[in-house]
Formats: C-alpha cells, structure tokens, sequence
C-alpha cells in the first residue's frame, strides 16, 4: 500500500518573539479542542529550551477555555536530572505554565527519579508510562500524538536528536537514552523519530538571532538531513512553525500568515 508523501511544512514569522506569544496560544487551544472533541482528550509531548515560556499566553485565556484536566502531557526529551534541578525540563515547564494553570498532577507525565543510574531502566519505564497512555487506548504501534512542540538548536538538533548521532537511525524503541549529548548535561532521554513522526501535529518554535545561520539549512535544504529536517510526519500530519522574522531572515521558504 502506498502512501502519500508528507505535507510540506507550514512557516508563520512573526515580527518579534513577543509577537509569536498570541498565535502560538491560539493554536494549541485550537489543537486541544479539536482532539478533546474527538477523542475527549488532548495529549502533548514538549520540549525545553525556551518554549515553555513562549507558552505563556495559554495562563491568559479565559478560565474554563482550556480543558486542563483532559491534557496528558509528556516530555519530548528530558535531561537525566532530579526534577527540582535547574536542567531539568520538567522543573521548567512547571514554573513557566503548569504550575500557573489547574492541571492535574498526575497528568503531567515525568521521568521517574528512582532510575536515575539506570538510563535503561529510565527509558524503558518512561515508554512504559506512554504505552500505558496510548497503546490500550489507540492500539497503534506508534502513539499518535495530537501535538508535539519542539524547539531547535544551533546545531540543528531537536528534542535530543543530535547531528550524527547513533539515535537518528532508531526505528522501534519510543523513548531511547543518550549518554554522550555534545550540549550538557550528557545524559538524556528523548521520544525517537517513529514517535515524532507518527504525531498528527508538530510545531517548532525558533526564534531570534541566534537561529538565522540554521533555519535556512532545515526549511531550504531539507535534504542535507539536520536532525529538525527529518521531522516529517507520516501524512496527513503537519508541521508548523512558528519562527520570528530575526530567526528567519535568510530563509527562503513560502511563509504563510497565520489566521487567529
Ligand atoms: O536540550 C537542550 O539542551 C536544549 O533544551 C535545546 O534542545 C533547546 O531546546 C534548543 O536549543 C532550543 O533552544 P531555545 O528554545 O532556547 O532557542
């Protein structure tokens, strides 16, 4: 059975950072929506870096618009860390939104830090917490995730999918473990691309000066394979994203403006 190609990437540049704050907001609500409507649920892997605090404009809806208690959010890479420690991306996200909205605790999914010296064990037990999530519920051999926000880095990795590494190539293990990121702290688990891939939405958010040398790389020659190009979700998934002018003054990519 064939399938049909992925869809191309949909680029939104904004005028500043501060100007990707609204829409951003206004297209996960919109996500969550539409999978709470049809799956009464909404589940979100997200990453580090940034991007937490660029969710900020989801505090400022309206009470009650958000659905908080149908999201089931995991984390796209996390850093081997106890969870109150300044690496950790769990610790982040809390203090940039979760903490200020009434989600539920036990929705939000963290790496279990009995098994911090046991990345195998870490790892194996943080796909445990997403078969749990997914497999009984959708049967897929893939979670499909209904929205997966990730960030980019200099180097072009994403969630911690490095340049080169070993972990590119992985086909069938959810959640895998590295040991050796070239961007500390070394030790990391991170969803796999069969995972990312399978997600029916997918925003990168990149923003400032420190992204034009890259951005042009990814969204124009996607073919040289940095990490965030092979990003590309099985069809009919999508990718955004979500860029500000400063990050992407070199690209040539089609932008499209973005209808609140
Ligand atoms: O894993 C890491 O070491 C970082 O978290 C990294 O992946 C970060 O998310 C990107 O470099 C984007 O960074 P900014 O969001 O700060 O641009």
């Amino acid at each position: 059975m064939s399938h049909p190609p992925p869809n191309a990437p949909i680029l939104y540049s904004f005028s500043s950072t501060e100007d990707i704050i609204t829409p951003l907001a206004d297209f996960v609500f919109k996500a969550q929506k539409e999978a709470i409507e049809k799956k009464g649920r909404f589940t979100l892997a997200i990453s580090g870096g940034s991007l937490p605090k660029q969710l900020r404009g989801l505090r400022d809806l309206p009470d009650g618009a958000v659905k908080w208690n149908k999201w089931q959010v995991f984390y796209a890479d996390e850093r081997v860390v106890p969870l109150d420690h300044d690496d950790s991306n769990h610790r982040l996200c809390m203090a940039e939104l979760f903490s200020h909205v009434p989600i539920p605790p036990n929705n939000i999914h963290s790496i279990d830090v009995s098994l911090l010296d046991d990345l195998e064990e870490l790892s194996d037990a943080y796909e445990k917490e997403l078969i749990h999530e997914f497999a009984q519920k959708d049967s897929a051999r893939f979670p499909v995730f209904d929205l997966i926000l990730l960030g980019i880095g200099p180097d072009g990795h994403t969630c911690s999918l490095f340049p080169g590494h070993e972990l590119l190539a992985e086909e069938d293990r959810w959640v895998a473990y590295i040991t050796d990121s070239p961007k500390p702290p070394l030790k990391r688990i991170t969803l796999t691309y069969p995972v990312v891939n399978h997600a029916q939405r997918v925003a990168f958010v990149a923003a400032g000066a420190g992204k034009v040398d890259i951005l042009p790389t990814i969204l124009d020659e996607p073919q040289q394979g940095l990490p965030a190009s092979r990003v590309k979700p099985v069809y009919p998934g999508q990718i955004h994203w979500f860029v500000d002018n400063a990050a992407a003054a070199k690209v040539q990519y089609p932008r499209t403006e973005y209808k609140l």
